[in-house]
């Protein structure tokens, strides 16, 4: 993805000087009192900011051309920032992203959405039971998380309805931070996790991703069940990703955003979220595609010798495939 327009200033656009006989370029001043904020929400065209510790709402300069902004970017501002009802702002600049989690809708579909800039944590929050653990699901989510260089979190839920011990199984090799909850339990472990730090919650629906939210951060009152007695509204009426702040650090909500389509990620970048396979397939013959019809490939030979774990060479199989569009399996799995 091209970040050219991104970081164009509002003050480097030249602007032709008023009056005078010979109309001359010049430098607009510098928005030398632009104030840093933090994107918290994107909805319609209005950036909701946080500035010092107001809540300010913004447009985008016209300067800045169709670049982009997200939540979590870091911006600057200008014009009215006291965070009054009813009054706007302007976004002159956003700043370089130190990272951006993108996603395609589904596995064959090119087009890329940015759905956070600067997150350093992804959580992959998964129920134990009801619904139960989704593997496919977490494999995705670890493929996503390591391409967009974020920390991977397992957050497995409903401690109480079932043993994590399986699941942690599978990923004992990954060297993956973990972490088990239950809405009864003690989330001290989750929040040393999340300390300091700019964390992407993602899980599919109804694995308690609200419940752990609203723990975390009851004012945030997201909604749990089915709809939200106070808006009436069904859940997940809005697609877009929402900052909400801890006491040391930030949780991101991303209601709409179920899972990552990996049509942007490449087969050797898929493999790379596989780091319990990652050295095998260096013994794969050239070009090896790693799919299971393709003859050589090492990913069979070291299951075979048992130096592999089946389930997870299907599971990344399965993940290959999906790119290709071999299989029906869509992001949402
Ligand atoms: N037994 C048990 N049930 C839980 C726990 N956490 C949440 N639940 C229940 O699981 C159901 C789904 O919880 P939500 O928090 O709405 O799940 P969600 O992941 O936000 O789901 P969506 O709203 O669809 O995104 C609700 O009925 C919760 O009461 C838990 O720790 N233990
Ligand atoms: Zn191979």
């Amino acid at each position: 993805m091209s970040t050219g327009r991104r970081y164009l200033d509002e003050d480097d656009v030249p602007v032709r000087a008023r009056g005078g006989s010979r109309p001359r370029t010049r430098k607009r001043p510098k928005h030398e009192d632009a104030k840093p904020g933090f994107v918290t929400a994107v909805d319609r065209g209005r950036y909701t900011c946080l500035v010092e510790d107001r809540t300010v709402v913004a447009m985008k300069a016209r300067e800045l051309g169709r670049g982009s902004i997200t939540v979590g970017d870091r911006v600057r501002l200008v014009g009215d920032l006291s965070g009054r009802p009813d009054s706007l702002a302007r976004v002159v600049r956003v700043e370089e992203r130190r990272s951006v989690l993108r996603r395609t809708a589904d596995d064959t579909d090119p087009v890329e959405r940015v759905i956070v800039a600067n997150a350093d944590q992804l959580v992959i929050v998964s129920s134990l039971a009801d619904p139960p653990p989704q593997p496919r699901f977490i494999d995705r989510c670890l493929v996503a998380a390591y391409d967009a260089g974020l920390r991977p979190l397992l957050c497995l839920t409903k401690v109480d309805l079932a043993a994590p011990d399986d699941v942690l199984e599978t990923y004992s090799a990954l060297d993956l931070p973990s972490v088990v909850t239950s809405r009864d339990g003690d989330l001290d472990p989750l929040r040393e996790q999340l300390a300091g730090r700019v964390s992407v919650l993602v899980g599919s629906s109804g694995v308690g991703k609200s419940t752990l939210v609203n723990l975390l951060i009851p004012e945030a009152g997201r909604a749990v069940g089915d709809v939200n007695p106070v808006t009436g509204r069904g859940r997940h009426t809005s697609a877009s990703a929402v900052a909400l702040t801890l006491p040391d650090g930030w949780i991101i909500d991303t209601p709409g955003v179920r899972s990552f389509g990996l049509a942007h990620i490449s087969p050797d970048d898929v493999v790379a979220g596989f780091p319990d396979l990652d050295e095998a397939v260096a013994e794969c013959p050239p070009g090896c595609a790693h799919t299971a019809d393709v003859p050589g490939c090492a990913l069979d030979s070291g299951t075979a010798a048992g130096r592999l774990d089946a389930d997870r060479v299907s599971s990344l199989r399965r993940l290959l495939a999906s790119r290709e569009g071999a299989d029906d399996s869509r992001a949402q799995q």
